[in-house]
């Protein structure tokens, strides 16, 4: 993977020639040979043509709706656009709107957002499927056990048509590599808690370059350059420039930008409050704050002076300086000293409204609504179905069988406890005491052993973060994910519960015979397979580390209690706890099964040695009340299907949260605004029909009409 063969060299550096600016620097609408092919793939047509993004948004305003039923607009009556070949940067301070601004041009506005206006891609109203363009969150949520070139690679098997020679998919990572200037660290692993990996802005060129291996015409970025030095933020955002330049839509928030970034910028979209402080070129936001009566102060730096200028923060800042006599006057030329920041805010709001600047993008954004242009269905993966499947179960255990805290450090605690057990029931023997001992033995090894696999609760949230942000992305499927996790899992979970299982049952010695061997670890097999398919279902929804263990060890406590162990099954209360609760917990079967397997066929010591033995029949049917008509295999059978029906469970818990769920928050963010305006919509809410939340339902019927 890692060898780069001549031709493929040829490949990286045909890519990299063509996106080399031409002429003026920029590269409108062209494609690389390698770009060129995917769209081929994915427009089905001989001729691709210009498929560049023309993105523009007309008196976009959005809404949204607070637990109270109050309304707050965050974002005001917004106007502008972004080209092709160009690189906007959204400026504005904290809470400002740029992230709802990016969200609202993508489709993936909160549920109790609403938003009206209108979005234009290439001149038709749009409400982007997920994958039709890329976007970069601020957080990396990356593989830490796997390299930067396998990082790349295996997305790139992931969405690339099964159809493309390996030689082209890998000549497209090689090319991402050197676009995104990760070459030296290529083969450095991502890092995790015991990984150290490459560094922050390394990472986040990482997921830059995820998102732009697909060669997308429109690129969103959520603050790219947060938390990295000034060397880092400069040199993620020169990438981005240079992106821009072969041909693509760029649109980033960003934060606080130094001199040497924000001349990178090309347009700027400076925002407060919601509202267009400016839209135009970088270059000449100089000049429009020197028109509005706010000139850029002489060895300040011009992005410090906007922002200065437009947060409104800086007044209760003073407010308090003033107040606690920190903050001495002096005399200053700055006109910011002479107004407030909420006036300064207003009097350039205004400016910008009535000044050349607005005028020229709203008849900018008139024409690109009009001229029509290629559609841009959604970019998301190419790759089949099996291939989905097979490269996410290979990451997947590649990721496993790397990370020490996923399943290594659990084999080592099972094998130390079930060591354990094994000292403390050594040799159980058919005595009379025996027969509580093998209970309890087998109430611990099916309680407790099996709950300690919650411990891999953190590395399931850590696969759903990433599942996130490549769902969200469209780069597969849930089917794909859910069955990829689950056989990649597989052969450690055998291997777990084979070892434990075997030095426990040899060292006790339960029931003899190969038999009941395998079938006590086959039922250990399949209980700890339970507890991890409930565990992931429980990730699905809940993806706090602390509430998600709280919560499975609330549930497997409960469990527990109704296995059989703790009260007789006969004597459990029959509402609730033994119908259906007990028939729920798969320790009651697992318990049920176990005390068959290990009783049935063997004689116990009476109390005193005149007393007759007592059959291994007679104690399950009066001391543990156990049905010994039923066959243990079904009971181990029922445990086999509880991990399909938990796996089920898993795949509509996923399916729920992004589907039904905005659904329904959306529902009753619309009721309560309803009930707090006496059942009027507010006039500033778009009819239902505008009304975006976000939903993969789009992105789902796109896939099936493939
Ligand atoms: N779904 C929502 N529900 C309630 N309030 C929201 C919602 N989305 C945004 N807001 C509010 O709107 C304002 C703008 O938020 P947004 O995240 O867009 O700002 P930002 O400029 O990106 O801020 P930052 O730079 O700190 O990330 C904030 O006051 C935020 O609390």
């Amino acid at each position: 993977m890692t060898n780069k063969g001549s031709s493929n060299s040829e490949v990286v550096m045909m890519e990299i020639e063509a996106n080399k600016p031409t002429g003026n620097g920029m590269v409108v609408g062209g494609l690389s040979p390698l770009s060129e092919t995917i769209w081929k793939e994915k427009t089905s047509v001989e001729m691709v043509g210009d498929v560049s993004a023309r993105l523009a948004w007309k008196d976009l305003t959005v809404m949204v709706t607070l637990s109270n039923g109050e309304t707050q607009n965050v974002l005001e009556g917004l106007t502008g656009y972004a080209e092709p070949g160009t690189f906007t940067a959204l400026m504005g301070p904290s809470g400002s709107g740029k992230s709802t601004l990016l969200d609202a041009l993508s489709s993936r506005l909160a549920t109790n957002a609403f938003l009206s206006g209108n979005v234009f891609l290439n001149g038709r109203k749009t409400k982007l499927s997920f994958g039709t363009a890329a976007y970069v969150t601020q957080d990396d949520n990356l593989i830490g056990t796997l390299t930067v070139r396998e990082t790349i690679s295996y997305s790139a098997r992931l969405r690339l048509p099964d159809k493309m020679p390996w030689s082209e998919k890998r000549a497209l990572v090689e090319s991402t590599i050197v676009e995104m200037g990760l070459q030296d660290c290529a083969d450095t692993v991502i890092g995790n808690w015991h990984l150290r990996g490459i560094s922050g802005g390394e990472k986040r060129r990482v997921s830059i370059a995820l998102e732009i291996l697909m060669r997308p015409r429109l690129l969103f970025l959520d603050e790219p350059t947060s938390g990295l030095d000034s060397a880092s933020a400069f040199f993620v955002t020169q990438t981005l420039r240079g992106l821009s330049r072969d041909g693509r839509t760029v649109i980033a928030s960003i934060h606080q930008p130094s001199s040497e970034v924000f001349e990178l910028f090309d347009r700027l979209y400076l925002l407060s409050g919601g509202k267009t402080v400016y839209f135009g070129l970088a270059s000449e936001a100089y000049e429009f704050f020197s028109q509005a009566g706010f000139p850029c102060p002489a060895l300040r730096n011009p992005s410090d002076h906007f922002l200065r200028c437009i947060n409104s923060d800086f007044d209760k800042v003073k407010a308090t300086l003033k107040g606690s006599m920190k903050l001495r006057f002096e005399a200053s030329d700055d006109p910011l000293e002479k107004v407030t920041t909420a006036e300064a805010i207003r009097a350039l709001t205004d400016y910008y409204r009535t000044s050349q600047y607005c005028y020229s993008a709203n008849e900018r954004v008139e024409n690109m609504s009009k001229v029509k242009g290629t559609v841009l269905d959604s970019g998301g993966s190419q790759a089949s179905f099996l291939m989905q499947s097979f490269m996410l179960t290979k990451r997947s255990f590649v990721n496993m069988s790397r990370d020490f805290g996923y399943y290594w450090l659990r084999l080592v605690i099972y094998v130390l406890v079930t060591v354990c057990i094994g000292t403390i029931y050594f040799n159980v023997g058919t005595g009379y005491n025996s027969i509580l001992a093998r209970g309890a033995c087998a109430s611990f090894v099916f309680g407790f052993v099996t709950f300690m696999s919650i411990g891999g609760f953190p590395s399931f949230v850590e696969d759903m973060k990433v599942f996130q942000r490549e769902r969200l992305n469209g780069h597969y499927g849930v089917t794909a994910f859910v069955i990829s996790n689950t056989i990649s899992a597989m052969p450690f979970l055998i291997l777990i519960t084979f070892i434990s299982g075997t030095i426990c049952y040899y060292m006790v010695r339960l029931h003899p015979g190969f038999v009941h061997y395998l079938f006590f670890v086959l039922c250990l097999y399949s209980s700890v397979t339970v507890v991890e398919s409930l565990m992931m279902a429980i990730a699905s929804v809940v993806p706090n580390f602390l509430m998600g263990i709280i919560i499975g060890a609330g549930i497997q406590g409960i469990f527990m209690l109704v296995s059989g162990y703790f009260r007789l099954p006969n004597d459990i209360p029959k509402p609730v706890w033994r119908y259906p609760m007990s028939y729920i917990s798969f320790h009651f079967w697992a318990l049920q099964g176990q005390y068959q397997n290990d009783l049935v066929g063997l004689m116990f010591d009476n109390q005193t040695p005149d007393l007759p033995k007592i059959p291994g029949e007679y104690i399950l049917e009066y001391v543990f009340q156990i049905t010994v008509s039923r066959s243990k295999w079904i009971d181990l059978g029922v445990i086999f299907s509880m991990i399909i029906v938990y796996r089920i469970i898993f795949f509509f818990m996923i399916k729920i949260n992004e589907d039904l769920t905005p659904w329904v928050r959306g529902y009753l963010a619309r009721k309560r605004m309803k009930q707090k305006n006496g059942g009027q919509m507010n006039t500033t809410v778009a009819p239902y029909g505008l009304t975006q939340s976000p939903s993969l339902r789009t992105y789902v019927a796109d896939h099936r009409k493939r």
